[in-house]
């Protein structure tokens, strides 16, 4: 089960600048286990940096973050990226190898080897035929390859998902669907789950928690029922006029 006691993930004070760009500035918040957090904002609001923090794709210009209590600057990259599973929105899937070889590649970085069966179960619980394994990434659909990606990042048993707009390539029926699966699997292993979107519509649907970054700051942290009551403030309002303008919208054309 989980590693330790407390939260699975704390952003102390974490800041990150390029250069004259504070792109996270002074961010702490922590993550309790088994939640699942939306991170919401517009466009470079801070997202993916502050994700990337935390498998160390960024490295904080200040403060730290703990990960089942233990910094993440002291644990050796390989160990903590075993940990962790990883989705972003274009994939990285190696386009020379296999599926099953694209899904075993964490544990072979580890020094493990996945048996077909194993790779069988991953492509199940992602709603792949078993066949698809002994395919190349380019004889799959965008939908496919992502849910390899997801498979993937199951791999390793991680106790954490962190998403970057995981969704964000794929057809309305093949996102919605994808999403309600990963929500199954977060469920289902007992993860904590971070997730980057642009879509509040998405982050209201699927996550219990809905962080809402601005200028590199958290400036709402609420649950999607309080956002939908209209709480958390402004900007995060803004956000939620959007699916909520949509809906109504929707249900006029139905009267
Ligand atoms: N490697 C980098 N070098 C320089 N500036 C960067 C780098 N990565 C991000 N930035 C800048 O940091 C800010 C935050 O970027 P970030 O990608 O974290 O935002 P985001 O909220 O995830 O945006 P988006 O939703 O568009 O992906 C932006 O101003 C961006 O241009």
């Amino acid at each position: 089960m989980r590693g330790s006691e407390g939260p699975a993930l704390a952003f102390e004070n974490v800041a990150k600048s390029y250069g004259g760009t504070r792109a996270v500035q002074g961010v702490s918040v922590q993550i309790e286990p088994g939640q699942f957090v939306a991170l919401v904002g517009a466009s470079g609001s801070g997202k993916s940096t502050l994700l990337k923090t935390v498998n160390r794709l960024v490295e904080p210009s200040a403060g730290r973050v703990l990960f089942e209590g233990e910094d993440v600057a002291g644990l050796p990259l390989a160990a903590l990226r075993r940990r962790i599973g990883y989705v972003f929105q274009s994939i990285g899937l190696f386009p020379h190898m296999t599926v099953a070889e694209n899904i075993g590649i964490g544990p072979r970085l580890a020094g493990q080897k996945i048996g077909t069966s194993r790779v069988s179960e991953l492509l199940e619980l992602v709603e792949l035929d078993a066949e698809m394994a002994r395919r190349m990434p380019e004889a799959l659909s965008g939908g496919q390859r992502q849910r390899v990606g997801v498979a993937r990042a199951l791999a390793g048993d991680p106790h954490l998902l962190l998403m970057d707009e995981p969704f964000g390539a794929l057809d309305p029926v093949t996102r919605d669907s994808l999403g309600e699966r990963v929500r199954g699997l977060h469920q289902e292993f007992g993860l904590t789950t971070v997730m980057v979107t642009h879509d509040m519509a998405e982050a209201l649907l699927l996550a219990d928690r809905v962080l809402v970054m601005d200028e590199g700051q958290i400036v709402a942290d609420e649950h999607p029922q309080a956002l939908v009551a209209g709480g958390g403030g402004e900007i995060a309002q803004a956000l939620v006029a959007v699916p909520r303008h949509q809906a109504e919208r929707l249900a006029e054309l139905s009267r």
